[in-house]
């Protein structure tokens, strides 16, 4: 994201795209935006004479798109987005609207009148941030259009007829493509080119600028306000929940027409930037000398304290001790967890200087999403992951070095123990045995909902997870679709022990446990395999057995859904993946194409992913029949 880096800012949400147009699905794609793709099932029917003016006739189209998606996901589909995006391209000319043609003949009534002249296209877009609050939708809305002019050439009959016949106009406004053979039309393009192709990329990506860090007032009349801001500006934000609050605050600041919050802390100290040894601020409040801070690399210098210390206050479990009662001051927290009084006030504080905790004058409080997410009884309490982080990936990541020179992963160097001894452990002391399953279970319940409605699995009667653990992603299967019977195969050691993390909760089909190895053990019979987090730890040959045993006794039509991070291309995003990598298991992590390939080789097909946006994506794919496949090998 070097050339726009506020859409940087979009990396942690679920992006939406409510449109099925290819161009705008590529666009978007092209400069590195993770979406999914949700056509919508507006129809474009608005009574056109009662728009002032035809820009507004697509914003609102436009407008209706993205609501009418929003509204199905949280709704149908019980998933809120995060943003809704949506656009609607018409032509204008001679005060006309044209949209798309419905048949040759109104694609020959289009064209013709476009013919030697100049017309207008206009693209009305809107972005739509969601939020659901007690299960109802929130919505706010944000809109522009752009407009382009064309001209066109004189287009004889024979010419317009032999264009119509191509049957490239029929899906496109004013009945042409001007990013193909429609291009031989034009004479001229006047302003964005891809507004005419359907999407308006840089004046979208102004309008993020815009909501995401809109200019301060004291330096705007100083500067030429037509460009998408620096780097540094974006990508030294971090991810998630800081994000939409920096959102929030600087929306509200942009209502108000005057700077507020931390806003205005840049302006208040403006009184003393005056001098020319201070450094001036640009639009977004950066500094723009020389000696501008770089934010992003402290913070990455950074880093390993703030896990250390959100490691360590897990470990010692005083977001358990503050959800029970609080507030508390450092000694009385001191004395409950039996530790020093002024490590655990610096503790403590560093908590809240990292926003998970709250202080005030009576003690500390734990935020919202310390009691979600870090109390070891919350909701989608990644308590487990975070210990297994601690004793598990952190030594392993001391001996990062040796590991980039060996190229090899660290466990004799971390925990004195070959990789093959370090697992077996696992299944012999109780303890890790637990605490590895709690790991396993804290992800895949904070995943399991975007696995299971990724994509829609209701015509599946059976499924089956290999490697399913304790169950999380089984038990959100069965309450999404009622009438798909689930199994959970995994080792007998671990089968024995998922009991205790079972919902208390009681369902009228429950899940069923088969313990089971997937590399040597019959599988269960089933119209859907699960592989979640499973293939990126094994090494190549390993897949071959389990994909190889998998596709033996998938069905023709049954179908086989993978859940991982799918790498972008370069393999260089999301960076949580890359990163995990780095711990040098004998697996790997993989692109869209990668896997497509790699289940295409084991007689799956008709593949389609779904990038989720965030900690895990979806890949389904279908069994091949046996004839077809074999052809093919
Ligand atoms: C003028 C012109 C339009 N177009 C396309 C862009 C849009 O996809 C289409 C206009 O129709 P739209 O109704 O804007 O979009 P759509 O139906 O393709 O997709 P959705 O409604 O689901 O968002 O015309 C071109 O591809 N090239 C061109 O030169």
């Amino acid at each position: 994201m070097v050339l726009s880096p506020v859409l940087g800012k979009l990396v942690s949400k679920r992006v939406v795209l409510a449109s099925a147009s290819p161009r705008r699905q590529e666009i978007l794609t092209n400069v590195g935006l993770r979406f999914e793709v949700v056509p919508s099932w507006f129809k474009e029917t608005l009574e056109k004479s009662s728009f002032a003016a035809p820009y507004e006739y697509a914003i609102e189209t436009a407008k209706q798109k993205a609501l009418e998606v929003a509204n199905r996901m949280h709704v149908k589909h019980l998933r809120t987005p995060d943003i809704v995006i949506g656009a609607d391209t018409i032509v204008t000319v001679d005060e006309q609207i044209l949209e798309k043609p419905v048949d040759k003949q109104d694609a020959y009534r289009m064209l013709s009148r476009l013919s030697g002249k100049e017309h207008s296209v206009f693209t009305g877009v809107v972005i739509i941030h969601c939020s659901s609050k007690d299960n109802q939708l929130e919505t706010e809305i944000t809109d522009f259009y752009e407009e382009t002019k064309v001209k066109f050439s004189d287009l004889s009959e024979e010419l317009l007829w032999e264009y119509i016949h191509s049957g490239e106009p029929m899906d496109k406004a004013g009945g042409y493509g001007i990013q193909a053979l429609g291009g031989m039309l034009v004479e001229y393009v006047h302003g964005d080119f891809l507004n005419v192709v359907g999407f308006p990329l840089n004046h979208f990506c102004k309008k993020l600028a815009e909501l995401y860090y809109p200019p301060l007032k004291h330096t705007i009349q100083h500067t030429k306000h037509d460009s998408i801001p620096s780097v540094d500006t974006f990508e030294s934000l971090s991810d998630g929940e800081s994000e939409s609050s920096s959102f929030k605050e600087h929306k509200g600041a942009s209502k108000l027409d005057s700077p507020s919050g931390v806003i205005c802390n840049s302006e208040n100290s403006s009184g003393v930037r005056t001098g020319s040894v201070v450094p001036l601020e640009n639009q977004n409040g950066v500094l723009d000398s020389a000696a501008k801070v770089p934010s992003k690399i402290l913070d990455l210098m950074d880093g390993f304290k703030a896990s250390k210390a959100l490691f360590v206050a897990s470990k010692l479990k005083m977001f358990d001790h503050l959800k029970k009662r609080s507030p508390l001051k450092a000694e009385d927290i001191a004395n409950e967890v039996g530790t020093s009084v002024c490590g655990t006030e610096r503790l403590l504080d560093a908590c809240a200087a990292l926003g998970l905790l709250e202080k005030t004058p009576q003690g500390y409080n734990n935020t919202d999403s310390a009691n979600t997410y870090l109390a070891s009884d919350g909701e989608y309490s990644l308590h487990g992951y975070i210990i297994h982080s601690n004793d598990h990936l952190w030594p392993l990541f001391t001996h990062l070095e040796s590991a980039v020179k060996e190229g090899s992963r660290q466990n004799h160097r971390a925990f004195g123990k070959k990789t093959e001894d370090l697992f077996n452990d696992y299944y012999q002391s109780q303890e890790v045995k637990q605490r590895f399953m709690a790991a396993m279970h804290s992800i895949a319940h904070l995943t399991a909902r975007d696995v299971a409605t990724a994509f829609d699995l209701s015509e599946f009667k059976t499924a089956c997870d290999l490697g399913g653990c304790t169950g999380a992603l089984a038990h959100e299967l069965i309450q999404i679709y009622p009438n798909m019977k689930v199994t959970v195969f995994d080792l007998p050691e671990v089968i024995a022990n998922s009991s205790c993390f079972q919902p208390s909760e009681q369902y009228t089909a429950p899940v069923t446990f088969v313990s089971g190895d997937f590399f040597t053990d019959d599988l269960p019979e089933a119209d859907l395999y699960i592989l979640s987090r499973v293939l990126h730890d094994w090494p190549d040959e390993k897949i071959h057995v389990l994909l190889n045993r998998i596709s033996t006794v998938c069905r023709p039509g049954s179908a086989l859904l993978v859940a991982e991070t799918v790498l972008d291309e370069q393999k260089t995003h999301p960076p949580r993946t890359v990163l995990q990598s780095l711990s040098m298991t004998e697996g790997k992590q993989r692109s869209g194409s990668e896997y497509k390939q790699l289940l295409e080789k084991y007689g799956f097909t008709n593949t389609q992913i779904k990038i989720t946006g965030n900690l895990l994506d979806t890949v389904l794919c279908f069994k091949k029949s046996q004839s077809s496949w074999h052809a093919q090998k």
